[in-house]
């Protein structure tokens, strides 16, 4: 609260220059920014709810359990999983009790398990738990975050979050990028569909209809790299999955930071400081409840940074450090900026740092350099494996991360209204991401609430830009290291140039637009967002795909759905039935 009001003080002195006016563009920059007091416009009891709205919703998800599966229960005479069976809101299924943390047992089940029926009751389990019990507080947080954006002058919460990209059209701009992509997705979506087939069958797995979402290996199915026992494309080559080579050699969450420390210094960016390795958490601690959902905090004071993260010793817990700390190496480079201007450029740069130095850090021979791979070969189905193996991180990603927000804007403008919040993001999981529920789903559900960056109020559309941007940044980097050959073997590992360009693009923090920034980064080639460079970087794989996916149906029917996502929940069912039966009434006393 103190924070607000002294914000708000900055806030009323602030409004009564007349910035507008101011010659010199830096100042005229700050004043924008400090003129916008955000939810601290909103009258103090109102703020108090609001932040106790997200807190709440924040726990919930945080300390959300499930039961064990267990195949014997809730058997239909003809022996399949009885799905409707009700589920006990407190202990989730009736007669058990929920000891599963989604971190790590219940995304380990989603990563592992083969069988169907499982990942179906743990996909449900998790929604029952962690989405169902938000349904009505989001509805309420929604009408205060639209309450707030409105004190500051915008139309509505989504509006305000589009104004950090400082352009007109962003939702058009965003569209057009898609279009661009989504013949790529649409290849990669095919190819997995049928692998996928092969191992459940076409009753679980449609020929040509949307993948069941509880099939993908993650939760949400927004990264796919847990199918690619089922799906690399040559099985048996090499694979960048260096999960067994980190366990063999005894590697512990400690080592894994240094060694994404070690990154960044060969680049000649700057460590960690003292304070981060000793108040971060990198461990999920046995004594108390924390949110695991890793992230990463600047403490706005040059000297404390820190990340929390439930390590665990896998190749996507040293991806996700390397994200996490690339913020961190973000904040750094930042830090002597005014305050107003310590922020990135815009969201979507800030979430492509580590991921940068991570597309480096993930070819096979940079592997090899440090002992995780061996006997790396350049034989070409090496390459298509590597190259698959990203596609299932960063293509996969690309409509998920682009759709969460599409779906969150249209509900702060009242496009989706509380009785279709559900439906519509089965909608545009269908339409965007061709994956389908496992089962029905209802207005009683709140699904997208199962997703940290709904309860957490996270903004998403910053993942999308961030997988397109990050390539650009890649092929830059590449260029001023003296990289030569194939975008995707390229490795900036050890060069100060590549440092020192990125270096100058991060230390503006937020004190130019983002696009003066690309501008810098491409020494003025362009100033907007690309989708060259991801194409470029995926070029052999589109055409490897293009020739497996020869007679396969390449897209989704949403009609050939295994499961129609939609069931009427009772409340509409009975509405259905009495405006049925005032009709029929009508008609025989009228006619
Ligand atoms: C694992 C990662 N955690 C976020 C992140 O690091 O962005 C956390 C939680 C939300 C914001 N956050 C922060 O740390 C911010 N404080 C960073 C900052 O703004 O400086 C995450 O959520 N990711 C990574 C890929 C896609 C997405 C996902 O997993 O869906
Ligand atoms: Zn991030």
């Amino acid at each position: 609260m103190e924070w607000s009001e002294f914000h708000r003080n900055k806030w009323k002195q602030a409004t009564t220059f007349a910035w507008k006016n101011f010659t010199n563009p830096l100042v005229r920059r700050m004043f924008s920014f400090v003129t916008v007091l955000g939810k601290a416009a909103l009258p103090k009891e109102k703020l108090q709810e609001l932040s106790e709205l997200v807190q709440d919703m924040k726990t919930t998800y945080s300390t959300a359990k499930i039961c064990k599966y267990d195949s014997t229960q809730r058997r239909l005479p003809n022996g399949d999983y009885d799905y409707y069976a009700d589920f006990d809101a407190e202990d989730n299924e009736i007669g058990c009790v929920p000891t599963l943390s989604l971190e790590p047992e219940v995304t380990q089940i989603m990563a592992r398990s083969r069988d169907p029926e499982e990942l179906r009751y743990v996909w449900r389990a998790w929604r029952e738990a962690a989405g169902k019990p938000l349904r009505h507080k989001y509805i309420r947080f929604v009408q205060l975050a639209n309450e707030a954006a409105r004190l500051n002058g915008f139309e509505d919460a989504g509006a305000y979050w589009r104004s950090d990209y400082e352009t007109d059209d962003l939702h058009k701009e965003l569209q057009e990028l898609w279009d661009v992509l989504r013949p790529l997705y649409e290849h990669l979506h095919a190819y997995v569909r049928k692998k996928l087939r092969e191992k459940y069958g076409e009753k679980v797995v449609p020929r040509s209809g949307p993948i069941p979402a509880h099939l993908l290996g993650n939760m949400w199915a927004q990264t796919w790299t847990h199918t690619q026992d089922l799906t690399i494309p040559y099985p048996g080559r090499t694979s960048v999955d260096v999960t067994a080579s980190l366990l063999r050699q005894g590697y512990m969450p400690l080592h894994m930071f240094r060694l994404a420390e070690e990154f960044f210094t060969s680049l000649g960016l700057d460590p960690m400081p003292l304070g981060f390795w000793q108040k971060s958490l990198i461990v999920k601690p046995t004594d108390r409840e924390v949110v695991c959902h890793a992230s990463a905090w600047d403490f706005c004071n040059g000297i404390d940074y820190r990340i929390k993260q439930c390590t665990r010793v896998t190749t996507e817990d040293l991806i996700t450090i390397h994200h996490e700390m690339g913020h961190i190496q973000y904040d750094i480079q930042y830090r002597n900026q005014p305050f107003i201007f310590r922020d990135g450029a815009n969201p979507g740069f800030h979430e492509a740092v580590g991921d940068v130095l991570a597309l480096s850090a993930s070819t096979p021979h940079h592997l090899q350099s440090i002992g995780l791979l061996e006997n790396v070969d350049d034989s070409y189905e090496t390459d298509i494996n590597f190259l698959f193996t990203m596609a299932l991180d960063k293509i996969a990603f690309l409509p998920f991360g682009y759709l969460v927000d599409l779906w969150r804007w249209e509900v702060f403008s009242g496009k989706t209204g509380e009785l279709s919040l559900n439906r519509r993001w089965w909608e545009l999981r269908l339409s965007l991401q061709g994956v389908s529920p496992p089962l029905p789903r209802d207005e009683d559900d709140f699904d997208p609430g199962a997703k940290f960056h709904i309860p957490a109020n996270v903004p998403y559309i910053r993942y999308f830009i961030s997988f397109i941007v990050q390539f650009q940044f890649h092929a830059e980097l590449c260029k001023a290291a003296g990289h030569v050959g194939p975008l995707h073997h390229c490795d900036i590992y050890r060069s100060h140039k590549a440092g020192t360009l990125l270096r100058n693009v991060l230390s503006l923090g937020k004190s130019r637009p983002w696009t003066e920034a690309l501008l810098i980064l491409t020494s003025g080639k362009t100033s907007k967002l690309d989708v060259k460079p991801i194409l470029e970087y995926f070029a052999p794989l589109i055409a490897w795909l293009k020739s497996q996916n020869r007679g396969e149906f390449v897209g989704w029917r949403v009609s050939e759905a295994i499961v129609q996502p939609v069931r009427t929940s009772n409340a509409s069912v009975i509405t259905g039935v009495i405006l049925a039966i005032v009709a029929v009434v009508f008609f025989v006393v009228v006619i």
